[in-house]
C-alpha cells in the first residue's frame, strides 16, 4: 500500500512520525509539500520520498491524503481534479465537508475525512473517521490501518459529527496543553523554578490520563477519591466551580465545532 500526503506541515508530520515509528515503510510514503525547506525536513526526519508538485507517483498512490489547511484545500486538490480513479481520498482538514471536496475533485466520491491529532506523533493519536457511502468495507480498513497505526480510531456515521470530534479530540491536545501551562504557572507563582514546576504538572497530567485510562471507573470516581472531605482538593474544586470550570469547557468546545461547521459553510460555498 502506496501513501502519498498532499501537505506535510504539522499533522502529516505527527501522522508520518507516528506511522514511521510503527514500522510502516518510509519508501512507501511521499509527501507533496511545496517549500524546499519542507521538504529536506520531511526527507531527513522520515527517510520518505518528497515532490514540489503533484505528479504520476502521487496519483499512483491507493490512498492520498490532504493534509493542507482548509482554506488551502481548493488550490491543492485542483491537480488531482479528473485524474483519479481507484484511489482513496482522506482529508484531514478540519470543517471541510466531503461532499465539496469531492465537487473540487471534479466528482469523485471515493472519500474519507478522519480527524486526528498530533499525540499521533507518538502513537497516542485520537481520530475520529467518517466515510463516504461508496467507499468499502475493505477501502476503510485500509484507512483505518493507517490510523490505528498511531493510535486509537473511532468511525462516525453522521458526517456533521466531524465538527464535534474535531471540537473534542482534534483541538483538544490544545486545551490539555493549556491547562499543563496554567497547572506550571501556578507552580511557578508559588515559588517553584521552571523545570520543578513543570515537571510536576506534566507528571500529574500524564499520570491521571493513564489512570483515567486504565481504570474501570469513571472519572468521576477518580475524582471523589482525590478529594478527601474538608481538604485539599475539595478547596480548589470549589474555586473551579466557582468559575463555572465545566461551562468554560463546554463553551469552548461548542466555539470550536461552531468554527468548524462554519468553516465547512464559508469554505465549501465556493
Ligand atoms: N494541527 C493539528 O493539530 C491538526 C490539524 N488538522 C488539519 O490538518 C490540516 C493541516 O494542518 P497543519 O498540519 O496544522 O497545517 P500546516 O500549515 O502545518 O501544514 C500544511 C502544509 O501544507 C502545505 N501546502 C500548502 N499548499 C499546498 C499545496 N497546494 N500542495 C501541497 N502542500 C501545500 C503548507 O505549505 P506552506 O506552509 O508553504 O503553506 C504546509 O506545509 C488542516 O486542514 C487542519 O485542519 C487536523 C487535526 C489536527
Ligand atoms: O485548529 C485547527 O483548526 C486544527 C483542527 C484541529 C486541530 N487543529
Amino acid at each position: 500500500m502506496n501513501i502519498g500526503f498532499i501537505g506535510g506541515g504539522n499533522m502529516a508530520r505527527a501522522l508520518i512520525g507516528g506511522m514511521c515509528a510503527k514500522g510502516f515503510a518510509a519508501a512507501d510514503i511521499l509527501v507533496v509539500e511545496p517549500r524546499a525547506e519542507g521538504q529536506a525536513a520531511l526527507a531527513a526526519d522520515f527517510g520518505v520520498h518528497t515532490r514540489g508538485a503533484v505528479d504520476e507517483a502521487l496519483l499512483g498512490c491507493d490512498i492520498i491524503v490532504l493534509a493542507v489547511k482548509p482554506q488551502q484545500m481548493r488550490a491543492a486538490v485542483a491537480p488531482l481534479a479528473g485524474r483519479l480513479e481507484r484511489q482513496v481520498v482522506v482529508s484531514i482538514a478540519a470543517g471541510l465537508r466531503a461532499a465539496d471536496i469531492g465537487r473540487w475533485l471534479g466528482g469523485y466520491t471515493r472519500l474519507v475525512r478522519c480527524m486526528p491529532n498530533t499525540p499521533a506523533l507518538i502513537g497516542a493519536g485520537m481520530t475520529g473517521l467518517y466515510a463516504d457511502p461508496v467507499v468499502s468495507a475493505a477501502e476503510r480498513e485500509q484507512v483505518e490501518a493507517i490510523l490505528t497505526a498511531v493510535g486509537r480510531a473511532v468511525w462516525i456515521d453522521d458526517e456533521a459529527g466531524m465538527d464535534a470530534v474535531t471540537a473534542i479530540s482534534g483541538s483538544g491536545p490544545a486545551y490539555v496543553f493549556h491547562f499543563i501551562e496554567a497547572l506550571e504557572a501556578a507552580g511557578r507563582a508559588l515559588g517553584f523554578d521552571e523545570a520543578t514546576a513543570r515537571t510536576l504538572a506534566i507528571g500529574t497530567v500524564e499520570g491521571a490520563a493513564r489512570l483515567a485510562a486504565q481504570s474501570d471507573e469513571a472519572p468521576a470516581v477518580l475524582r471523589e477519591r482525590v478529594t478527601s472531605k474538608g481538604g485539599t482538593t475539595a478547596a480548589a474544586l470549589a474555586a473551579l466551580a466557582a468559575d463555572d470550570f465545566a461551562g468554560i469547557i463546554a463553551r469552548a468546545v461548542e466555539a470550536a465545532r461552531a468554527r468548524g461547521q462554519a468553516m465547512g459553510d464559508e469554505l465549501g460555498a465556493d
